[in-house]
């Protein structure tokens, strides 16, 4: 099988160690434009450490990731950034003393990137504006526009995380754990923006609650011992006998309980 720019997200046979000790053990995983993948696994089996290798925190000890087709395993974060890859942190990314307003419109200014020109800085800004609202708009956080970031509800502040995403031209976004941390009515509205914000765009996300994973992945990869072990439409990842065994028998159990 070819190596091909079909998927947007590619990782081939990625194996990391620290030390003597291997946790990603050979990973495949595709991932095509336009799709919502789940990451799912047990504690400790490598999906925060996947996630740094895709985002360019760590290179990986072999193996290829590619983005559109482009190798990006070994470049730096802000390298796979400018690619059209975002990581949505839990939070930590907003300027907390700026409005909302102000955090979207950095976003896309650092999109658009430096360019010296006085004038070109003004059109710059006049196109910022205008994206900044779209995105805020599109959050639903218009009402919001002028409350510095630490003043926004924790659920705010994760959409506002996923909108730097969105502002800053992204169109594969991987998110960590988004809806950690929220009641149920909370995740099922969070749900909700997620999809619509992340409507023609590609989406990678590490997420525990099994409600969330059925409720808005389009494709589940379950990740055991640093190997993708299966990756497939909910229906058939919950079928799937060896997944049951590894562990989502358990999770579902536990989630059921
Ligand atoms: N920088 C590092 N140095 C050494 N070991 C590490 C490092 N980062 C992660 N590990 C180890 O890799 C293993 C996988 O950790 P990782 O956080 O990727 O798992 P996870 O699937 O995200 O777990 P969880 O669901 O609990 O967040 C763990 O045993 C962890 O201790």
């Amino acid at each position: 099988m070819s190596l091909t720019a079909d998927f947007a997200l590619e990782l081939r046979g990625v194996r990391k160690h620290f030390g003597k000790t291997e946790i990603i053990r050979g990973a495949d995983l595709q991932v095509r434009s336009g799709e919502r993948v789940a990451l799912i696994g047990p504690n400790g089996a490598g999906k925060s450490t996947l996630f740094n290798l895709i985002s360019g925190r760590f290179a990986p000890s072999s193996g290829e990731i590619r983005l559109h087709g482009a190798r990006i395993d070994g470049c730096a974060p802000h390298e796979i950034n400018r690619l059209g890859l975002a990581r949505s942190f839990q939070v930590s990314n907003l300027f907390t003393r700026l409005s909302v307003f102000e955090n979207l419109r950095c976003a896309v200014l650092w999109s658009l990137g430096h360019r010296y020109a006085f004038w070109k800085f003004l059109a710059d800004l006049r196109d910022a504006n205008e994206r900044a609202e779209q995105v805020m708009a599109m959050l639903h956080l218009d009402r919001k526009r002028d409350v510095a970031a630490a003043d926004l509800t924790y659920a705010e502040q994760r959409a506002l995380e996923i909108g730097l995403t969105i502002a800053g031209g992204a169109g594969v976004i991987l998110l960590d754990e988004p809806t950690a941390g929220m009641s149920r009515s909370e995740t099922r509205r969070f749900v909700q923006l997620i999809r619509e914000a992340s409507e023609g765009r590609t989406l990678l996300a590490v997420e525990h609650d099994m409600g969330v994973v059925f409720d808005l992945a389009d494709r589940i990869a379950v990740l055991v011992y640093g190997e993708v072990i299966a990756c497939d439409t909910p229906a058939a990842v919950r079928a799937n006998a060896t997944v049951q065994e590894a562990y989502l028998g358990a999770a579902l159990a536990v989630g059921d309980a």
